[in-house]
């Protein structure tokens, strides 16, 4: 049996090779799976020509990279940033936001997915717990939506100002309390997680969080409005989508305005917005980001997250 050794947070372990593993971690660099798991066939029967018995995880990685650059150097590619991020020792804490319905949630879900990151939250159930704890009669705009909170508020901004992004920004401003709070526990517990949804707004939360080298932000825009309006209708097609078309079609034209802003406030903060037309372009522009800047000191390292 072909021993892998590694490291977690200091301590060694030691564990089987295991042809899933590592098949699982070549898909996440986009290979085919059966071919994965084909090509990790190929490199147990190379250990094993080789009379391994005993490998660490970076001699594996040294193998795994070299056999794939002459089999598909695009996958090598992938591979090798995706390892760059996971070798992080800090956790790593990505924020992704954009307008509602330019595909937040799934984008989060993809990244965390490659990267192996196991936790993973919403903006709107950071909302909804807040809804839970504090009165509609204290904080009326966290009972809207982000796009109708411009109905909740008491005093009429003057008409000189777009209300609509007064709503947003109070509704935002106060959820973005409870952003910071799961930030701030990832943290101190030293976990990875991927935060998505409409309430990451540049400018909105705290610098001190922000500007950590291992929390990334992204905005991800849709900037055709007839491909943005097209992402409602493809939700509610989804079995499970519980979600009224009608209202966010109604609502359509103030969300479009909360694009433009949040847009806005990505470029006054330099954030990287990318748009979100094909999926897997905006999780390699999402990753390759991630080597350049979130793991800006390059080996520091990450929980094992598999
Ligand atoms: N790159 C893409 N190409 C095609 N469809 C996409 C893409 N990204 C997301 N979608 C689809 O668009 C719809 C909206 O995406 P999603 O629910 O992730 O948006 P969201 O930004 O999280 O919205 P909300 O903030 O309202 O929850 C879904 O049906 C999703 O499958
Ligand atoms: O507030 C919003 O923009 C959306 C985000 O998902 O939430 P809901 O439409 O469910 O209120």
């Amino acid at each position: 049996m072909i021993m892998v050794q590694g490291e977690v947070s200091g301590k060694k372990y030691t564990e089987p090779f295991s042809k899933g593993v590592l098949a699982r971690s070549l898909t996440r660099a986009e290979m085919d799976p059966n071919k994965a798991y084909t090509f990790a066939s190929r490199i147990e029967a190379h250990l094993k020509k080789n009379k391994v018995d005993v490998i660490t995880i970076e001699e594996l990685v040294d193998v795994v990279s070299e056999h794939l650059k002459r089999e598909d150097p695009e996958v090598a590619e992938k591979y090798m940033l995706w390892r760059r991020i996971r070798q992080c020792k800090e956790p790593l804490i990505i924020l992704i936001g954009g307008a509602s319905g330019v595909g937040t949630s799934s984008i989060a879900f993809e990244v965390a997915n490659r990267l192996g990151i196991r936790n993973m939250i919403s903006t709107d159930m950071i909302r909804e717990v807040m809804r839970k704890i504090v009165s509609r009669e204290l904080l009326p705009s966290i009972y809207e939506s982000s796009y109708t909170a411009y109905q909740s508020l008491r005093i009429p901004p003057p008409p000189e100002l777009d209300e609509v992004l007064i709503g947003f920004r109070d509704h935002v401003d106060t959820v973005s309390i409870g952003v910071e709070a799961v930030i701030e526990r990832a943290l101190t517990e030293g976990i990875s997680i991927v935060i998505e949804g409409v309430h990451i707004v540049p400018g909105f939360i705290k610098d001190d969080l922000i500007n950590k080298e291992n929390v990334a932000m992204f905005v991800l825009t849709v900037s055709d409005e007839n491909v943005h309006k097209g992402r409602f209708y493809s939700r509610c097609r989804q079995m499970w989508a519980r979600r009224p078309l009608k209202r966010y079609i109604s609502y359509f034209w103030a969300i479009r305005r909360i694009h433009r802003y949040i847009e806005s406030q990505a470029k006054k903060h330099n954030v990287p917005v990318i748009e979100n037309i094909d999926v897997v372009t905006t999780i390699d522009s999402i990753i390759k980001s991630l080597t350049k800047t979130s793991v800006k000191g390059g080996e520091k390292g990450a929980e094992k997250t598999e």
